[in-house]
């Protein structure tokens, strides 16, 4: 996969893309990232990218040449004979989920857009943009995080970037439940035991624990994610017995 990530701030994403998982990736040749600052594309002697809005108001918004020239300058070296699937994260966009990662993470090829101050000239959304995407409700100084953030979840999924058993952490393994809780070494910790049915070699036992924590956390904190799932006669005997507590 190529991702081209056009923004003011291209060395915001060193450190995210230099490190861990995502830096293998590249270096394996899974994924080829390319930041590209839009403010090496403005015509003006003083490089401006951004100017007031008409209409006035407080703020400041990014001017649709530099945008428009350095996105122009993408796609012809993608050379693509059909527009790239292009990405303005925006607080108006639809908001990621785990199943948009995963018909992302299918794409060739994906350019993403960074917006600054107010926000980017509406006719380079109008013209250029093919999908708004937003991480969620709050107000956030730019697209760069958001952009991190779906490369991030996006970059996992590709084939071969993760290692076999760490694959298993995705959503289909877990079907959308919140995760049971972790332990590891040592067994007591400042006089803190581990749960005995994860050292009774039982996996059985275990398997079970583990997803009836997961059902009732799901439960608790994200009743929400229960509602679209498909769960087993006894587990949804659980849940009904947790409901009952609840009233
Ligand atoms: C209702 C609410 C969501 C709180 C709201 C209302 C009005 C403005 C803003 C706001 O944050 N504007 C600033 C910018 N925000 C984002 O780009 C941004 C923000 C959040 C999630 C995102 N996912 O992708 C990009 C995202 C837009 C231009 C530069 C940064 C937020």
């Amino acid at each position: 996969m190529k991702v081209r990530i056009l923004t003011l701030f291209p060395e915001m994403f060193n450190g995210p893309f230099g490190t861990s998982i995502l830096k293998k990736a590249q270096e394996k040749e899974l994924i080829d990232i390319q930041c590209f600052n839009i403010r090496d594309f403005a015509l003006n002697k003083h490089k401006k990218v951004d100017d007031y809005p008409f209409g006035g108001g407080a703020g400041m918004v990014m001017t649709p040449q530099p945008i428009f020239d350095c996105h122009h300058h993408v796609t012809q070296m993608l050379n693509l004979n059909e527009p790239c699937k292009t990405i303005y994260l925006s607080p108006k966009g639809s908001t990621f989920t785990q199943e948009k990662a995963m018909e992302l993470a299918k794409e060739e090829q994906l350019i993403f857009l960074c917006g600054h101050y107010e926000g980017i000239d509406q006719r380079i959304i109008d013209e250029l943009v093919t999908d708004e995407i937003s991480i969620g409700d709050y107000v956030l100084t730019g697209g760069e995080l958001p952009a991190m953030v779906i490369v991030d979840a996006i970059t996992r999924l590709i084939p071969g970037v993760l290692s076999t058993e760490a694959s298993y952490e995705d959503e289909s393994f877990h079907c959308g439940l919140l995760e049971y809780p972790h332990y590891t070494r040592p067994r007591a910790f400042n006089g803190l035991e581990v749960p005995s049915v994860l050292l009774s070699g039982n996996h059985k036992d275990i398997d079970m624990w583990r997803r009836k924590q997961s059902i009732e956390l799901t439960f608790e904190r994200r009743p929400d994610l229960l509602k679209g799932l498909q769960l087993k006669k006894n587990e949804a005997q659980w849940v009904a017995e947790l409901s009952k507590k609840k009233e």
